[in-house]
């Protein structure tokens, strides 16, 4: 059994919650209190980290946000991560995969180097393409399914010359790449009425759900629906619904008690759901 699979499972049972925090911070959108700070978006997700490291059993860094900003981005993913509570899964969503040779360098830098539990990637090019992912038996490898944008018409839902969608297909062959169970999928929570049935075929994958929040997915069905059988392997992402806030805040400790005062609403959430027979009770 893949530790960071152990790991995420661990913090969902404890902490009642299947919340990852997406740290997509974005300079230009970060408050005002963190703009004067000399590495404002390192402080300002230390704050975010803070603020909900009692309901979240995950944080995702959308590499994108930091790479836009070359070496000071760079810097401050490495900065940030390292403020990510080791108790608590990593993730790169960094949506790689390349012929293997390159593949290879890709999961170098992002199991080694950075360290990350878990990292997402692409299916497209195929397995040889996964293969130096998956051959990391201790980390968790989640591969775009069914993502949560318009844009998934495109391809992953067209059908094949059998019926069968695209990413259907997907699922049926991670489900046989996937290593010590160290294989995942990426399902949109705006996809809710195709994630009962991938749950059904899928029993054994981890989900990372993104798409709440902002982009209208439901937080209560996607949680009913993700989870496994023994109500774990699942984690609901909130990016933007969580670390911005609406308001003008005076200080970081301000700021800090609105975010937290989200993540624990969502938690409250998923509690009664995670742990139906304590009827959500602490
Ligand atoms: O299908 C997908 C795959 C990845 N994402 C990423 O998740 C977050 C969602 O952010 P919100 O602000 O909560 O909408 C973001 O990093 C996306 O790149 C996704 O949305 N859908």
């Amino acid at each position: 059994m893949s530790a960071a699979r152990e790991k995420a499972n661990h913090q969902i049972s404890s902490k009642r919650s299947l919340l990852c925090v997406g740290l997509d911070s974005d300079p230009l959108k970060i408050p005002r209190i963190f703009q004067s700070m000399p590495r404002p978006v390192v402080a300002f997700n230390s704050a975010v980290i803070r603020a909900t490291r009692s309901c979240a059993a995950a944080y995702k860094i959308n590499t994108a946000f930091y790479e836009a900003r070359g070496l000071d981005g760079l810097r401050d993913m490495e900065e940030s991560l390292e403020h990510v509570p080791c108790e608590c899964l990593s993730i790169a969503d960094a949506k790689r995969a390349d012929i293997g040779n390159t593949s290879r360098m890709y999961a170098r830098a992002f199991f080694e180097h950075w360290n990350f539990d878990a990292i997402t990637v692409a299916p497209y090019m195929g397995e040889d393409s996964l293969e130096p992912f998956f051959a990391y038996e201790e980390k968790l490898v989640f591969v775009l399914c069914l993502t949560s944008n318009p844009g998934s018409a495109d391809f992953e839902e067209q059908a094949l010359s059998g019926g069968q969608p695209l990413y259907r297909r997907v699922l049926e062959r991670v489900r046989q790449w996937g290593r010590s169970a160290n294989a995942g999928i990426v399902v949109g929570a705006t996809k809710s009425s195709e994630l009962e049935l991938i749950r059904r075929e899928a029993p054994d994958l981890f989900f990372l759900i993104p798409g709440v929040g902002a982009q209208g997915g439901s937080l209560k069905e996607s949680a009913a629906l993700g989870m496994d059988a023994q109500r774990r392997s699942a984690l609901i992402n909130v990016s933007r619904g969580i670390i911005y806030p609406e308001g003008e805040f005076g200080s970081v400790e301000e700021f800090e008690l609105a975010v937290a005062r989200k993540a624990s609403a969502l938690q409250e959430e998923m509690e009664g759901i995670v742990c139906p027979s304590d009827d959500g009770a602490a």
